[in-house]
């Protein structure tokens, strides 16, 4: 039986560094998030512009992230447990919510985004049947994002990490914006490394029994 975990959390949170640990499971195969391909599409950087200017290239960035999240879930599992950086449903209703409803969005570009959304989950099936919420304070992902410096993320403020963290909180915590497509399993993360890592191989046997 296949089982597919989605690992979610606000940017920094450590969502790549669990990932790697669990990589070293030999039952385990993870993907990671296709940044390489926003920060390169033909080459143009839509993660750039985002930043730059999400008013004129928030779409462009958010229809390309649709569609190389779509062909991460569609693609052929190869282990019996597959763990994957994020998903279609946190690009929606993550971040194009947060474009949206910080006025940095048009109500046309989001209604286009929303039917797509919604023709791709009404007619493919997209399995998740965990999901691992990293959950962190926006002021710890703030530190350990300047600690990275990507450059495209050079221009993010607190406050942006503040939204993110209220949208993943009213969605997979308080249940009040949108459907959760699996069980949660919740992991506080704003501990220090080794500390992580500790909690990851305690919390290893409900990760791997969603496989069963
Ligand atoms: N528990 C931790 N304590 C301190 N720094 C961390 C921790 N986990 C990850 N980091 C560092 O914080 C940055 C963001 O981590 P990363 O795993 O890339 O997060 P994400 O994939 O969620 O964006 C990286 O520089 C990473 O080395
Ligand atoms: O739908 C999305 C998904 C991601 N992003 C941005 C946010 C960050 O700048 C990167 C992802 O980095 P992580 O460190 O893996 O969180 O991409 C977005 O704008 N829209």
């Amino acid at each position: 039986v296949k089982a597919v975990i989605c690992v979610e959390g606000n940017i920094a949170s450590g969502k790549t560094t669990c990932l790697e640990y669990f990589s070293k499971t030999s039952s385990i195969e993870v993907l990671t998030e296709p940044i390489s391909k926003w920060r390169d599409v033909r080459g143009h950087n839509p993660l750039a512009l985002m930043y730059q200017d999400p008013q004129r290239w928030g779409i462009t960035l958010q229809t390309y992230v649709q569609l190389t999240m779509l062909d991460r879930h569609l693609s052929a599992v190869a282990a019996p447990v597959r763990m994957m950086e994020r998903s279609l449903f946190s690009a929606k209703y993550i971040f194009v919510e947060n474009l949206f409803r910080s006025g940095k969005m048009p109500e046309v570009d989001y209604a286009v985004l929303s039917e797509w959304f919604d023709w791709i989950t009404a007619n493919i099936c997209i399995p998740v049947d965990l999901i691992v919420y990293l959950q962190t304070s926006p002021q710890t992902c703030h530190e350990r994002l300047k600690q990275r410096c990507r450059e495209e993320e050079k221009v993010i403020p607190l406050e942006y990490l503040e939204s993110i963290h209220q949208l993943y909180e009213e969605w997979l915590i308080r249940r009040s914006s949108w459907p959760v497509p699996a069980p949660v399993l919740v992991i506080p993360a704003d501990h220090n490394l080794q500390r992580m890592l500790h909690q990851y191989e305690e919390n290893r046997a409900k990760i791997l029994a969603a496989s069963l």
